[in-house]
């Protein structure tokens, strides 16, 4: 058995049935309004009959993240994956539906609370030289917001941004020295080292290494997990492949068009996926073992957002579509323990 998927397996009965939830959201949605060209407000002003042009980028999603967890979240580009990231780590406000914080509704905490929230969530993107301020030193970015908090104080400030940079495999002898004096995944440390330094629970990887190098990606994702051990982090790590999140995750979670149409314990996605876009995305995933069943790649493009298809989002591209797909939205039913899809072929075969 390989480190990782000891890994996983200890956390696995870690973050087992009795893990309480940090998180979870119950029928999420986020709605963007597009706002109108030049040609529309015209059209608006003359009285023209204006579309309605909202983005449905997450469409009544359930989701639960339990303590010591790692859930892969994982859908093509414009699926929705990053919104529901934001959302799950408070930095932007649902449309719809409620997000419970360890319990709580997160519209009902203190500001002192709220607060303590954001902190304990933390969240780690694909640029990491775009989140990181050019004109501040590696020290400064990684050791301002803990001096703020008052996670430490000036006479230790020293010894704890070169401890943190120590746990992001970053040498402490070079954090006087600004971002750009850095590799992409030196620089995806110090982003990760920002992030430890505030002592979250939760961390957020959104794409985090989806712009680098094949053989740094590896470094990176070894690291999550080293400090996953080390400090007992529960995960939400986003992904367009399911290559990534497959050594990572105890649960994959698979988006489309911004709803949920799957989820399940890892191995399970990969030794059972129930739902067609779930065969396609592993049919697309070029060393894994499901390549040699006979999935078909997903055909055609991914519909706009700002008109989904009606009933299953997935129909216009499912090889097994039939009438009640085009009319009626899937739920997500679980078929398995532990496993949910939502296809209406499922009700076909029972
Ligand atoms: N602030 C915004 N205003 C308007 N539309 C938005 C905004 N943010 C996201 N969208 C739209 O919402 C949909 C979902 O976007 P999102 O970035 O969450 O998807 P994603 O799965 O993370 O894709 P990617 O990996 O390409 O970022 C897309 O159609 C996107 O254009």
């Amino acid at each position: 058995m390989s480190t990782t998927s000891t890994v996983r397996s200890a956390a696995s009965v870690a973050a087992g049935e009795a893990a309480a939830p940090i998180i979870e959201l119950r029928n999420v949605s986020k709605r963007f309004s597009k706002k109108l060209d030049f040609a529309g407000k015209i059209a608006q002003k003359l009285g023209a009959p204006v579309k309605d042009e909202t983005v449905h980028a997450v469409d009544g999603v359930d989701l639960v993240v339990r303590k010591g967890e790692v859930v892969g979240l994982v859908g093509e580009s414009g699926c929705g994956k990053s919104t529901l990231g934001r959302m799950v780590a408070g930095i932007m406000p649902a449309s719809g539906g409620e997000i419970f914080w360890h319990g709580r509704p997160l519209n009902s905490l203190s500001g002192a609370e709220a607060r303590h929230a954001k902190l304990q969530t933390q969240m780690i993107f694909q640029d990491p030289y775009a989140s990181l301020n050019p004109r501040m030193r590696v020290a400064d970015i990684v050791g301002e917001a803990p001096l703020v908090h008052g996670l430490t104080r000036r006479a230790e400030w020293d010894a704890y941004v070169d401890n943190q940079m120590r746990r992001a495999g970053l040498d402490p002898a070079f954090k006087r020295r600004y971002p750009h004096q850095f590799s992409g995944g030196q620089r995806q440390r110090i982003g990760i080292a920002r992030a430890l330094a505030v002592q979250p629970e939760f961390i957020v990887c959104d794409e985090a290494v989806a712009a680098l190098d094949v053989s740094i990606q590896a470094q990176i994702l070894n690291l999550f997990m080293e400090l996953r051990q080390e400090l007992n982090l529960t995960y939400l790590f986003i992904s367009h492949d399911l290559g990534v999140v497959e050594h990572l995750s105890d649960r994959v979670v698979i988006m489309y068009l911004g709803r949920v149409v799957e989820e399940a314990p890892a191995e399970e996605i990969f030794a059972r996926a129930n739902h067609p876009y779930t065969q396609a995305l592993l049919a697309e995933v070029p060393r894994i073992e499901a390549r040699k069943k006979s999935f078909a790649g997903i055909k055609g493009e991914i519909p706009s957002p700002l008109a989904p298809p009606p009933g299953c989002h997935f129909h216009p591209r499912c090889p097994h579509a039939f009438d009640r797909c085009r009319v009626e939205r899937p739920a997500l039913k679980e078929i398995a323990p532990g496993h949910k899809s939502a296809c209406h072929l499922n009700d076909k075969v029972a």
